[in-house]
């Protein structure tokens, strides 16, 4: 049986709609994410399958329960932790734990065993008797994650799970998903809008844009889709003639013009710039920066929906507008010197 079902979901709040006709499957174990900008419609989703939303159309089920008919069976069966922290701060870690297990009726015996086997897995026991306001962000979190695995779940919703937390702690984070993913046998269902923790954490990953799934596979797949390294290139004067030459090239596996120059897809496209540059060169065209892009997820969303994560997140206010294709990727207009960089992997 599937972890999660969702066939044609839609949830819309007056005009807008935040789940535009969703389809899809979360297998039994999977580490399974949903990547997108803030707004794309991640949380809305993750609410609809919480049974804290009711979809407007569609059906969805969540350990083979529908999560409109049946709610109390799926929220038996699931965890949550959602953005915004709820811990007792000035009760322990282990008194959050208790709390908590004493809401979802489990017995002094249970309670106990269960509280110190989070605890060992979140990596807090020493610190179990602490108020929880003197714990770092980083063990709050886990001890949130904890919580989420008190009464044994099937299926765990982390929605953004390190927001907020710096680079080393949310490295920290993902270790211990991925722990009670492979030791707990916990089914996981994770948003993020960061391509690192999508790409590093999951198995398999959903593109969702707009409400909508732009598509659907393991990071590597998803990446491999892409046949090479995304070249953009800020360019004064003479696009449409650089265009044409670049049409020309055998080598150029595809290019689009953004608002400050183009995009060139190559394969390895860091043995590409002297060409590129001498191109340029040929057609009176100057190039004034050259960034290089990697495949990661993020060149995925590029290729997709013809703008960066990062572009969709400094729009955001207007969370899910639409923009235009190929947007600048980056404000790099009037550098009068090329600046190579490179993406981390
Ligand atoms: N309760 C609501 N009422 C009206 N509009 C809503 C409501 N909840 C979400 N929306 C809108 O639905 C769209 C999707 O929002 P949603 O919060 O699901 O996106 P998200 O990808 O989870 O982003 P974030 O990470 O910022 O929560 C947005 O346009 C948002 O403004």
């Amino acid at each position: 049986m599937a972890a999660i079902q969702v066939d044609n979901v839609t949830r819309t709040f007056g005009s807008v709609t935040a789940v535009d006709e969703l389809s899809f499957t979360v297998e039994d174990g999977e580490l399974f994410g949903l990547l997108g900008p803030n707004g794309a419609g991640k949380s809305t989703l993750i609410n609809v399958l919480v049974t804290l939303l009711e979809p407007t159309e569609g059906t969805a089920t969540v350990n083979g329960h529908d999560v409109t008919s049946e709610t109390a069976a799926v929220r038996n069966s699931i965890g949550v932790v959602f953005q915004e922290q709820a811990l007792d701060e000035d009760l322990t870690g282990e008194e959050n734990l208790a709390f908590h297990a004493r809401l979802y009726g489990m017995g002094r015996r249970e309670r106990t065993d269960r509280i110190d086997e989070v605890l060992e897995l979140v990596g807090l026991t020493e610190v179990r008797g602490d108020p929880v306001g003197t714990y770092s962000g980083g063990m709050k979190r886990r001890l949130e994650i904890g919580r989420g695995l008190l009464h044994e779940p099937a299926v765990l919703f982390l929605d953004e799970p390190t927001a907020g937390l710096d680079a080393r702690t949310r490295r920290d984070t993902w270790e211990y998903i991925q722990r009670m993913n492979e030791d707990a046998g916990v089914s996981v269902v994770l948003t993020t809008h960061y391509i690192e923790e999508a790409e590093h954490l999951c198995d398999r990953v959903a593109i969702v844009d707009d409400g909508e799934i732009a598509a659907i596979d393991s990071p590597t797949a998803l990446k491999a889709t892409l046949g090479g390294t995304v070249v953009s290139l800020t360019v004064h004067g003479a696009v449409s003639a650089l265009c044409d030459r670049l049409e020309e090239q055998s080598w150029v596996l595809e290019y689009a013009r953004t608002d400050v120059g183009v995009n060139v897809t190559v394969e390895r496209g860091e043995t590409r710039v002297a060409d590129l540059v001498h191109l340029a060169d040929n057609v009176g065209a100057a190039i004034t920066s050259v960034d290089i892009h990697r495949p990661n997820l993020e060149t995925v969303f590029l290729s997709l929906t013809g703008a960066m994560i990062e572009d969709r997140e400094d729009a955001d206010g207007s969370a899910g507008e639409h923009r235009t294709q190929n947007a600048p990727l980056d404000t790099v207009d009037g550098r009068s010197e090329i600046a190579t960089t490179e993406d981390d992997e």
